[in-house]
């Protein structure tokens, strides 16, 4: 007997929704895709037979499919009104980083339609909605993935899941969990070696990397460090309110923190960012007086239920300080594993890493489906 089809809507193609639509078409029993957004376009798979799908691949190739239904923005209900009345179980990949899609994941999963997603922007607010996520999904007897929220594709949600469930207790957690501060300092202020690399020359190339959020400023002011460690506090069990609850130290000039976060925006403080470099100079410089180098860290006392995010200096020959790349470096200390962690360590950036997390839950959601 051959399973049900499922169906699927994706919504998103920068650069993480791009890896992921050319991982889709290679995917063995790939769900039928029938719906895919941008920001002012949508196209979709004619109703009510749902039928022809959309090509996967890109973009370009999937808007040249014949025979769709093509269209501008839509609401995210009308959205999730689509996907439910597919005649199968349907699936949203939400590969966006809109806080106002992610706030309807309850409209979707109470239909029954499952989430899988690298935005953390949902799992990160505040925790009414991750309790309404979480509820919601159980209502519609739906699923939730979003192991690309922390890490980019690195196994980090899984294994905390797995420690928790199987009954280990978790006590901290600490490392790198930004892909773009870890190539900023590892690139700008390297362990071995000299770099005579500006910041603001060193943070264009991480946007041009696409391991940026879509605002760098996200980046930089600690947020994306933070709304990453709220979603591991709360799978740890701590009940963070959200992710402005703890200090998070901004790497942002103050005088160029209240542009807003337009394109026009964006575009004024990457100009601007160049006349503040000698403020990140002097803090690699006070480091290294120390013989030290400084580094951008996260740590979760589940305990003493404390979050902390900010700048730290380390020893030149330690494991967070020799970090390349785009690395993020992830710490479980828990009761089992005692004073030895249990390390997560790899790219925590990029298109195609993070697309392989997205891409490995789909696979998980469409296994359980079936
Ligand atoms: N880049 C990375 O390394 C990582 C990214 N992530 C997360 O992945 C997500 C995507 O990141 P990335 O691909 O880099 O971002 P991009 O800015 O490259 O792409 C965002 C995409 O979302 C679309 N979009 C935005 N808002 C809406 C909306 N309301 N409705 C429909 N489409 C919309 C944009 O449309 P348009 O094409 O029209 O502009 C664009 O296609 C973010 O949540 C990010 O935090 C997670 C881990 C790592
Ligand atoms: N901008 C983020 C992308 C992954 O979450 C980062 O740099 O880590
Ligand atoms: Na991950």
């Amino acid at each position: 007997m051959s399973a049900s089809p499922i169906y699927l809507g994706v919504v998103g193609v920068g650069g993480v929704g791009t890896a992921f639509l050319s991982q889709l078409a290679r995917l063995p029993n790939a769900p039928k895709l029938v719906l895919l957004a941008r920001s002012s376009q949508t196209l979709l798979a004619p109703t009510p037979a749902y039928s022809p799908a959309i090509p996967a691949a890109d973009w370009a190739t999937a808007a040249a499919g014949p025979s769709l239904t093509k269209t501008g923005a839509l609401p995210a209900e009308e959205i999730a009104s689509y996907l439910a009345s597919a005649p199968g179980r349907a699936i949203l990949v939400d590969n966006t980083s809109d806080i106002n899609l992610a706030r309807q994941y309850p409209t979707f999963l109470k239909k029954g339609i499952s989430i899988v997603t690298p935005n953390k922007k949902g799992f990160s607010d505040d925790l009414s909605l991750w309790k309404d996520i979480f509820a919601s999904a159980a209502e519609g007897k739906a699923l939730v993935y979003h192991e690309s929220t922390v890490g980019a594709g690195l196994p980090v949600l899984s294994t905390l899941k797995d420690l928790v469930a199987t009954g280990d207790e978790v006590t901290r957690i600490e490392g790198v969990f930004s892909g773009t501060l870890s190539f900023l300092f590892n690139t700008f202020a390297p362990a071995s070696g000299s770099s005579d690399a500006k910041w603001s020359a060193v943070v264009a190339q991480a946007k041009e990397l696409g391991y940026t959020e879509p605002d760098p400023r996200d980046d930089l002011n600690g947020m994306d460090v933070a709304r990453k460690l709220t979603i591991l506090a709360r799978l740890a069990g701590l009940e963070v309110s959200s992710p402005d609850s703890f200090p998070i130290e901004s790497l942002i000039p103050s005088e160029l923190a209240s542009l807003p976060s337009s394109a026009d925006g964006i575009a004024e403080f990457m100009k601007r960012l160049p006349d503040f470099d000698a403020q990140m100079a002097s803090i690699k410089d006070t480091a290294e007086k120390e013989g030290k180098v400084v580094r951008y860290v996260g740590s979760i006392d589940v305990a003493a239920k404390n979050v902390k995010v900010g700048l730290q200096t380390f020893e030149k020959d330690s494991a967070i300080a020799g970090l390349k790349g785009s690395d993020n470096i992830i710490s479980f200390y828990t009761k089992r594993y005692g004073a030895n962690p249990l390390i997560v360590q790899g790219a925590g950036a990029g298109g195609d890493v993070t697309a392989m997390g997205v891409s490995a839950d789909l696979i998980k959601v469409v296994q359980r489906l079936q």
